[in-house]
């Protein structure tokens, strides 16, 4: 009764509402950059912990930069073909899923970074948490919109920025992390875990790409209790709970309205009503991918285009590194 009250006036204040929101000004001081590799289609734990807030910050700041960060890909074998094909499907993803590049330059990380300083390429730019950094700093980027696996990296980041500005004077801004309420989607098998491209088990990452009876099936599976009743207590019920977190972010509601507006549905049932909800949001996002993939012509201009500006920002910051450091 108690729960069915809250849950009342919880949906009551939400729709009462506040009042209308200025239209949002955009910022033009801070600079925001993040990547993502291209092997491998994005799932959810992509989606919802970057992409998704990757489209927001385009709308609220003037210069953002989204880069597809081949190089890191190659840490791991990969085939030449395949990679190139990846890195288009990757453009056609991110296209699809509302990267805009009138707003966010959408570019190739090996275009951008390695043309203009051929000379100084050295395998210690191949290392990868130092690659990360060289990805961040060449841009002077402010912020990082990134999931909680990348805030170790974004660490050495930090570090080897506030090195950098001790040894050489105030250069590079120290760049902070972006973390939304979905940081870390857990695997559908093991709520312990995070969703990975790489899970060798199929069943525990829904990609975007997959079909609705693919996503009904993962859900049907997804790992949780021997409690039937619908709660959000990620501590304690780690697998329902991350089925709430994902029903919410991918309807844009509150978890508490999530979780009011499931009283009654068993664990079992649930698991289809979020998959029902996920099915939905990805199938205008699928469907946009087939079409952009049928125009290559299109893909490799938008990446042709948007590594020219990436490099045009990255140059000056170049040079200036280089005669800081005595090179010029
Ligand atoms: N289960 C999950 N839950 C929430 N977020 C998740 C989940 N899985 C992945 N992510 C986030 O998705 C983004 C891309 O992942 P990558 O593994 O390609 O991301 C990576 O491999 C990076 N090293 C790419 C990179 C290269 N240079 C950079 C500079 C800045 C920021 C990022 C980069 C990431 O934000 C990642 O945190």
């Amino acid at each position: 009764m108690r729960k069915a009250r809250e849950c009342w006036n919880f949906i009551r204040a939400l729709h009462q509402g506040p009042e209308a929101a200025p239209a949002p000004q955009k910022d033009s001081v801070k600079r925001i950059f993040s990547g993502i590799q291209p092997t491998g289609i994005p799932h959810l734990g992509n989606y919802l912990g970057a992409i998704e807030s990757w489209v927001r910050l385009q709308d609220e700041h003037d210069s953002v930069l989204y880069s597809i960060v081949d190089l890191h890909s190659i840490t791991v074998p990969q085939d030449p073909a395949i990679l190139r094909q990846s890195i288009l499907d990757m453009t056609a993803a991110l296209l699809a899923c509302g990267i805009n590049p009138e707003k966010s330059i959408l570019f190739q990380q090996s275009q951008a970074k390695t043309a203009k300083e051929k000379q100084n390429g050295t395998m210690g730019l191949l290392t990868y948490p130092v690659l990360q950094a060289a990805d961040v700093l060449l841009y002077k980027s402010t912020h990082v919109p990134v999931g909680e696996d990348q805030v170790q990296h974004m660490e050495l980041v930090q570090d080897l920025a506030q090195g950098f500005n001790k040894k050489y004077g105030e250069f590079f801004p120290v760049p902070r992390s972006i973390l939304t309420s979905m940081k870390k989607v857990k695997s559908l098998r093991d709520p312990s875990a995070k969703m990975s491209k790489s899970d060798p088990d199929k069943l525990a990452t829904v990609r975007i790409t997959d079909s609705p009876e693919e996503i009904v099936q993962k859900f049907r599976k997804a790992v949780t209790d021997f409690t039937s009743e619908v709660t959000y207590e990620p501590a304690s019920r780690g697998g329902v709970s991350n089925l709430v977190a994902i029903h919410a972010a991918v309807t844009g509601l509150p978890v508490e309205e999530v979780v009011c507006r499931s009283a009654g549905i068993d664990t079992a049932r649930y698991k289809l009503v979020v998959a029902d909800a996920v099915i939905e949001k990805f199938a205008p996002i699928k469907s946009e991918i087939e079409k952009l993939k049928t125009n290559k012509d299109h893909l490799e201009k938008v990446l042709q285009a948007g590594s020219a500006k990436a490099k045009e920002l990255a140059y000056p910051v170049c040079q200036e590194v280089k005669k800081l450091v005595g090179f010029l």
